[in-house]
């Protein structure tokens, strides 16, 4: 069943740390909404025909970074879609401006967390780092006010399935909506 009505066709973007759960929580989101699905990782790997590792290791995180604002630029003028971005799209304030278009969700996952999730994981070139734990607080460190500047803050329970917090986040959307989202007032 869809809850097509409760964003009245406003984009929502989720951001936040890798392995916040952002892409995975993004596809519930869409489905629970009746709208599209985006990831912008994805969309950048299809465009470039690489996956995120090689393009950070071929031509940089510059290159990366470049080629994630066109392709937030272009999907921010669609609408009825639910928008997983990557960790690192609050770092641009460009990308704030295409952002703000819609309704900006943060979820908010402990560290320790973050990387019990991503011990295994290979596919976050930042993260292939000696000390990976103190390369997420030094990244969250940085970018912690910037996620703050979200419309809805979600901090879930780490027992809390995908389900249970798409669920949080849809029930959170009418109070901030009332503040305007999406008119860019
Ligand atoms: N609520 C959750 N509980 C347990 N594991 C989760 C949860 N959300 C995401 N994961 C797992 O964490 C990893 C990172 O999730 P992902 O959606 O790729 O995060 P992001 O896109 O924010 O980097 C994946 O293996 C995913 O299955
Ligand atoms: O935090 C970051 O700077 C990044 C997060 C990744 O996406 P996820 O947040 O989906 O893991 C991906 O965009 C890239 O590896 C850089
Ligand atoms: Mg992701």
């Amino acid at each position: 069943m869809g809850d097509s009505d409760l964003l009245k066709g406003i984009n929502l973007y989720l951001v936040g740390m890798m392995g916040a759960g952002k892409t995975t929580i993004g596809k519930i989101l869409a489905a629970q909404l009746g709208y599209g699905f985006v990831d912008t990782d994805a969309v950048i790997e299809q465009l470039t025909q690489k996956s995120i590792n090689q393009i950070f290791a071929e031509e940089g995180e510059t290159t990366f970074r470049q080629i994630e604002t066109k392709v937030l630029s272009e999907v921010c003028a669609y609408t009825r879609l639910a928008i997983s971005t990557g960790g690192g799209i609050v770092l641009r304030r460009e990308n704030w401006s295409y952002l703000h278009y819609g309704l900006i969700v943060w979820l908010d996952v402990p560290v320790e967390q973050l990387y019990s999730r991503l011990a295994e994981d290979n596919t976050r070139p930042l993260l292939q780092d000696p000390d990976p734990i103190g390369k997420l607080r030094s990244l969250l460190d940085e970018r912690r006010s910037l996620y703050a500047e979200a419309d809805l803050h979600i901090t879930p329970h780490p027992q809390d399935t995908p389900n249970a917090i798409a669920a949080q986040v849809l029930e959170a959307i009418p109070s901030v909506l009332k503040a305007g989202v999406g008119s860019r007032e």
